[in-house]
């Protein structure tokens, strides 16, 4: 991801937040292929710090089925996945979510086959639709997935979408969203009455983020608040108080595999500038964390 020389500060978090993180591409850089993502392990403790000091008003909200978020991110927070059709409250809580159109076994069988014939494409298969992704098979397998997937959505319009992903095309439900799952928790406790604070980095996120904005909240694009996930990373890591486990820079060179985890460099977390800190989940947030690129 090319990041721009100069970014303007993050705004701090608001008093009272409630924060919805988008997973792929925001929490965790992007993979050449779904199984291939790497979640920093300070990011866990992060998180799990973050949640407690937000009193429980953090969830992440992701286009990922729930057994994948339950496997890069083993913690009990809350979490959104398929794009708003499941809904998981808390440790050990059930999945739910609303009733909703299966596609017609064919279409996944037309999406196999166009996957077989380019080499390095992909079918993602999920409950109430499917992905063909084509990072690794060019641009061609693109374009023709592109039309098959969006040839099938026409024949039952009212009910599924094509969404357009990074390097990917997805046939999904209609119905559900980041907006209304973000809506649906902003409902409930220990959301609602907070201020809502969603960030993510592509189409999907937009509309959570346009949900945090009509109800008085903020959305934050990845690209233009913090540039890189890393970034965001340690941003959360100032945030969660204590100490922020690993510095933007190591976290980067990590990603290059310049580094091991063992090398990383610990440091206080960045004291906030626009409010006194808090442990009681109601504090305001830091400015951008030490080691970021303006
Ligand atoms: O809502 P998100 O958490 O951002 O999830 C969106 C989709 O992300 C995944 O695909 C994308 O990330 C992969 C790993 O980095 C990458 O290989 C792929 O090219 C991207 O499209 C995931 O596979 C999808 O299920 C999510 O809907």
């Amino acid at each position: 991801m090319s990041v721009p020389s100069s970014l303007p500060e993050p705004p701090p978090l608001p008093p009272r937040a409630a924060l919805f993180l988008d997973f792929d591409g925001t929490l965790v850089e992007i993979a050449p292929t779904p199984d291939a993502v790497r979640v920093p392990p300070a990011l866990l403790s992060v998180l799990g710090r973050l949640a407690r000091r937000l009193d429980g008003a953090l969830a992440v909200v992701s286009g990922r089925p729930m057994r994948d978020l339950d496997r890069f991110l083993p913690l009990p927070v809350v979490k959104v996945g398929d794009h708003g059709a499941a809904l998981r409250l808390g440790p050990g809580a059930p999945v739910i979510g609303p009733h909703l159109p299966l596609p017609p076994p064919e279409w996944r069988a037309r999406a196999a086959a166009l996957a077989e014939r380019f080499p390095g494409a992909l079918l993602e298969e999920k409950a109430h639709g499917f992905v063909l992704h084509y990072r690794l098979a060019g641009p061609e397998a693109g374009e023709a997935a592109r039309e098959l997937l969006s040839a099938l959505v026409a024949e039952q319009p009212e009910r599924f979408a094509l969404l357009a992903a990074r390097k990917a095309w997805e046939v999904r439900p209609r119905g559900v969203s980041k907006a209304s799952a973000v809506a649906a928790l902003m409902t409930r406790p220990p959301f609602a009455g907070r201020v809502p604070v969603f960030v993510g980095d592509d189409a999907t996120d937009e509309e959570g983020m346009a949900e945090a904005r009509s109800g008085g909240g903020i959305g934050l694009r990845l690209q233009d608040a913090f540039g890189t996930p890393a970034r965001l990373r340690a941003w959360l890591a100032a945030h969660a108080g204590e100490e922020a486990d690993v510095s933007a820079a190591t976290e980067e060179k990590m990603d290059e595999g310049q580094a091991r985890p063992a090398t990383a460099t610990r440091r206080p977390a960045a004291p906030p500038r626009h409010a006194a800190p808090s442990r009681s989940g109601s504090g305001a947030v830091p400015p951008r964390p030490q080691g970021a690129r303006s």
